[in-house]
């Protein structure tokens, strides 16, 4: 395994608005594919603040996640894992960030109809760059671990790339954001 982060870091301080340990966190976008609730079949990531420079987050998988037969598709796996992740990023640090890099660790298969349990750590900044990690585990036993980059940017970076039509609908409807994102800081 190479070393992890890759450049040196700081560990970051837990932001002083960062939810308590054991806050239920809310879905960060109404639309969102892994946590919005609007999503008929989105992954409906639920995540609670931990200790530190944690967020758990669970993905119950359903039939809808199918890859192999009654077994969770890998790449709805990592994407459980980018919202974990950037989960753990924009809570405990309240800032937007976006995912540059993804990798995952595939060890064991995730069946239909177990939670997957992800244990999302925040290992180190360096200027815009997040490094964070995370292992997924089902019954105890782990199957799935991840790392990421994220690179924190400003509202403006999905104001400029975000379709205008649903920019506009967030923009009439701030709820559709969720408690999570303060829309006029
Ligand atoms: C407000 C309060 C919040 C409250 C609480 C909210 C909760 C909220 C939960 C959200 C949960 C969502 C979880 C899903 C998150 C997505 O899915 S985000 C969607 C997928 N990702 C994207 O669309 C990103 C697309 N990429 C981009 O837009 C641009 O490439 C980026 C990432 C913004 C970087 O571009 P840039 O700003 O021009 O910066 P750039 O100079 O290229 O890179 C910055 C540094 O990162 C490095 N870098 C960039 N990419 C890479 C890479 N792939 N590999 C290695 N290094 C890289 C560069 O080398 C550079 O390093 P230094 O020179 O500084 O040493």
């Amino acid at each position: 395994m190479n070393s992890w982060p890759p450049v040196e870091t700081t560990v970051p301080d837990r932001h002083p608005d960062a939810p308590a340990p054991d806050t239920e966190l809310p879905e960060h976008y109404a639309h969102c594919f892994g946590c919005g609730d609007s999503v008929e079949h989105g992954l409906r990531l639920r995540a609670t603040a931990g200790e530190g420079m944690t967020v758990r987050s669970r993905f119950t998988v359903t039939t809808e996640h199918q890859g192999a037969p009654g077994l969770a598709h890998g790449g709805l796996l990592a994407c459980a894992f980018d919202e974990a992740l950037g989960s753990a990023v924009g809570h405990l640090l309240r800032r937007p960030a976006v995912t540059a890099k993804l990798e995952t660790d595939f060890l064991r298969p995730v069946p239909v109809g177990t939670t997957l349990v992800i244990d999302a750590h925040l290992d180190g900044i360096a200027g815009r760059k997040v490094y964070v990690s995370a292992e997924g585990t089902v019954e105890g036993t782990t199957a799935v671990r991840a790392r990421a980059l994220f690179i924190t940017v400003d509202l403006k970076h999905f104001v400029d790339h975000g379709r205008p039509e649903d920019i506009r609908r967030v923009a009439e409807n701030p709820a559709l954001l969720g408690r999570s994102i303060d829309v006029n800081p």
